[in-house]
This record gives C-alpha cells, structure tokens and sequence, in this order.
C-alpha cells in the first residue's frame, strides 16, 4: 500500500513538471501587448511614428489584423521667402503701369522734335497715371530744362533723365524702415489702419510673413471685431508661418482685443504684435471715436511705434481723400501701396507720399503670401520704366 503512494506520488511529480516545461515557452513567446490607443495616436500626431509595425506572423495566421498607427503629417509651418530682392523679383507685376511710363513716356520722349503738343502729351501721360498736377509739373518742368541743355539726346541719356525725375519726385532720402524691434524686451507694436477693402488683413498677414522671414516673432491682434470673418481670415495666415492669434467674440470692443494681444505678447515675448483693425468710415466720427480708443488703451501698454496705413493704388485721387481721414486720427508712420499690380497708374506712389507727407514703406504686387515687397524708389523706377535691368538700391 505505502509503495503504490510513493509510486502514485512519482506520477504526479514527472506530470507537474512536464506541464510546467509545456507552458513555460508558451509564456515566453507572447508577444508585447499594443501601445494603449491614445499613446499611438499622440505619437502620430507628433510625427514620431516610425514605419508601420510587421505583426507577428503566430499572429497573422490567428488571422487577427494589426493596424498600423495613422501616420498623421503635423501642420507644415510655411517658411516665408526672404524680403530682400522681393520689388525686383516682382517687377513684371507692374507691367500694366510699364506700359504707361516706359512705352509711353519713353516713346514721346524719343520723338525727333519735342515741341510744345509733346511735352502736353507727356504731361497727360503723368497725369492718367496719378502722378497728380503738381508733382506732373515739376517733373516735365525740369525735363524740358534738362533735355534743352543736354542737346543730344539718345535713349539711354533720355531714359537715365526721366529715371533721375522720377526718382527725385519719390523723395528716395525719406525713412523707410519699419520700426519692429523689440525695446527692452518689450515687444514693438504696430497698428495696421485703413478703409474696407483696402487690403488690410491680408496686408497684415504678408508683414507677418515679412517679419518672421526675417528672423522674428510675431503675434497678431484680431481688432477688426466688425467682421467675424476677419479674424478668421488673420488666424489662418498666422497659422501658416505658426504665429499666434489674439481674437474676441465677434462685436467685442477693439480696444480691448488689441489691449490683450499686446498684453499677451509682452507675455509670451514675442518680438513684434500686429494689430489689425476695421475700417469702416461710414461715418467719421464713429472711426475716430474707435479709432482713437483704441490708440489710447494700446499705449496704455507703451508707445505704438509703427501706425501703418493701408491703400487701395487702384482708387487713385478718392482714396487718398479717405486716407486723409486716419491721418487726423492715428499718427501714420508709413503707407502701404496695396494692389499696384491691378493698375497702369503706379503714378500714385508719388501722389500718396506728397499729399500725405508719409512715406511709402511697403507695396502690394499680388494677392500671393509673399507678395509683398519694401519700397524702394529706385528699384520701383527702373520697374516702371521697364527697360533696362534695375540698378543698384538709392
Ligand atoms: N491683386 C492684389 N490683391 C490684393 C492685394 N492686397 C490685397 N488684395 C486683395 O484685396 C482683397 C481685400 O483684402 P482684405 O485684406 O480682406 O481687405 P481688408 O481691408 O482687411 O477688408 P475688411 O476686412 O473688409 O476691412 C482680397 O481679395 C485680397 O486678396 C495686392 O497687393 N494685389
């Protein structure tokens, strides 16, 4: 009896461990488990995802599919095209205006007799292009003494003279640089001001993109509250070069969405705030009233230290009579010439700056991101007139 207990006893031994031996291997070729759900798709959403995982084929046999985790691209931040060079890149845009000053008004000029019709008719030419009368004057003026003394005249002395009028009429000595460094480590704030229309918001969106391709940061203000539709419109340009955007609730009060976003960039210091706002001038009280507020509660921040004012070149005469406006109510440092590319009358350059009193700092040539260029009197004279290639910068 006790030997069948040892015996039985023996059994259960040499049973137990082959179990164990049958089990064990099992154990140790399970496979690790899948990341949990949402540490993959955080990984994707990083782009750290590496190339789609091969289950294992014990696995693949069971018929049980593993799905690779969705390789989700991150948003592409844009890199903007660097700012130098840009007005003579774009010099084809203004091909509408070349027509009128470099076939125009180098043709006339060439005539074998420069009698009194054809200096009228140079002086037409001038005058659809938007030069304005009195700047028109004073350039044909001064071509009729410069052309009677020189004589002889061949087309190159010919084009160098109406190049030198026209670039003495654009006052090439005037500041143009955009005050956008930072002070102190307090970000630099520039108010972008203008009608309906006019290419603000998009103007704003391209001086971001000016900016940044020019090594720094920006935060943009959402203070046109009027349209809701404007903010989206600045959200998705900053969204482009990975900038931030301050808004409030469509109808807020401007002041206080443009107070914020200063605040926020001081915050966050960032290098430069843009501040985008409307330009409804339906009634001019109410803009300068707006206007005005939100001038006041900005500086409660600091100096503004650059007040753009954007325009439209193909409104001509009008549009500087508007202009005239935000120059009674903000202290415009600079204008943009929006649109020059939609128009023969790049004239208007000249009118704007002797009207106004304010240098043109930037120029619109398209409705492309980068579309945008510094103004340069010379560069934009030589693009006008076409012909030769341009010059080194005044
Ligand atoms: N061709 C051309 N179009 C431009 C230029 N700048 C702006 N635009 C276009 O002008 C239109 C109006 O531009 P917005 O930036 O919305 O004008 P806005 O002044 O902000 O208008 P509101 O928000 O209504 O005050 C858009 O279709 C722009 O693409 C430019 O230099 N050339």
């Amino acid at each position: 009896m006790k030997e069948y207990l040892l015996i039985a006893l023996a059994l259960l031994g040499v049973l137990i461990l082959g179990g164990i031996g049958l089990v064990v291997p099992r154990l140790r070729r399970r496979p690790e488990p899948p990341l949990p759900r949402t540490e993959v798709d955080t990984r994707a959403e990083e782009g750290l995802a590496g190339p789609p995982v091969q289950a294992p084929e014990a696995e693949l046999s069971t018929g049980v599919l593993v799905e690779p985790p969705p390789v989700v691209a991150p948003p592409a931040v844009e890199v903007p095209e660097p700012t130098a060079g840009r007005l003579v890149r774009l010099r084809s845009r203004l091909s509408r205006s070349q027509t009128v000053f470099g076939k125009g008004l180098l043709g006339l000029l060439s005539r074998d007799r420069l009698d009194e019709d054809v200096w009228e008719e140079i002086e037409d030419n001038l005058i659809t292009a938007d030069v304005g009368i009195d700047a028109t004057r004073e350039i044909v003026d001064r071509l009729r003494e410069r052309t009677r003394v020189l004589g002889t005249r061949t087309a190159a002395e010919l084009r160098a003279l109406l190049a030198a009028e026209l670039v003495n009429a654009l006052d090439p000595g005037l500041d143009r640089s955009l005050r956008t460094a930072p002070k102190e480590g307090v970000p630099a704030v520039l108010l972008v001001v203008g009608v309906n229309g006019a290419g603000k918001t998009t103007t704003c969106g391209k001086i971001a993109r000016v900016l940044i391709a020019d090594g720094r940061s920006v935060l943009l203000g959402a203070a046109d509250t009027f349209r809701a539709a404007a903010a989206d419109q600045l959200q998705t340009w900053a969204g482009r070069v990975g900038a931030e955007t301050v808004r409030g609730p469509e109808g807020a009060d401007p002041a206080s969405v443009a107070f914020d976003a200063v605040k926020r960039g001081i915050d966050t210091g960032v290098d430069t705030v843009l501040v985008d706002t409307a330009g409804r001038l339906q009634n001019k009280v109410g803009l300068m009233d707006e206007l005005g507020k939100v001038k006041r509660v900005v500086e409660k921040h600091g100096p503004i230290d650059e007040t753009l004012l954007i325009l439209d070149a193909t409104t001509g005469q009008n549009g500087l009579e508007q202009a005239r406006v935000f120059t009674e109510v903000v202290n415009v440092t600079g204008v943009v010439l929006t649109k020059l590319d939609g128009t023969a009358k790049g004239g208007i350059v000249i009118a704007v700056q002797r009207k106004l009193g304010i240098p043109v700092k930037l120029v619109g040539l398209g409705e492309g991101p980068d579309d945008l260029a510094p103004f340069d009197p010379a560069q934009f004279v030589d693009a006008l007139l076409g012909t030769d290639a341009p010059g080194p910068t005044a």
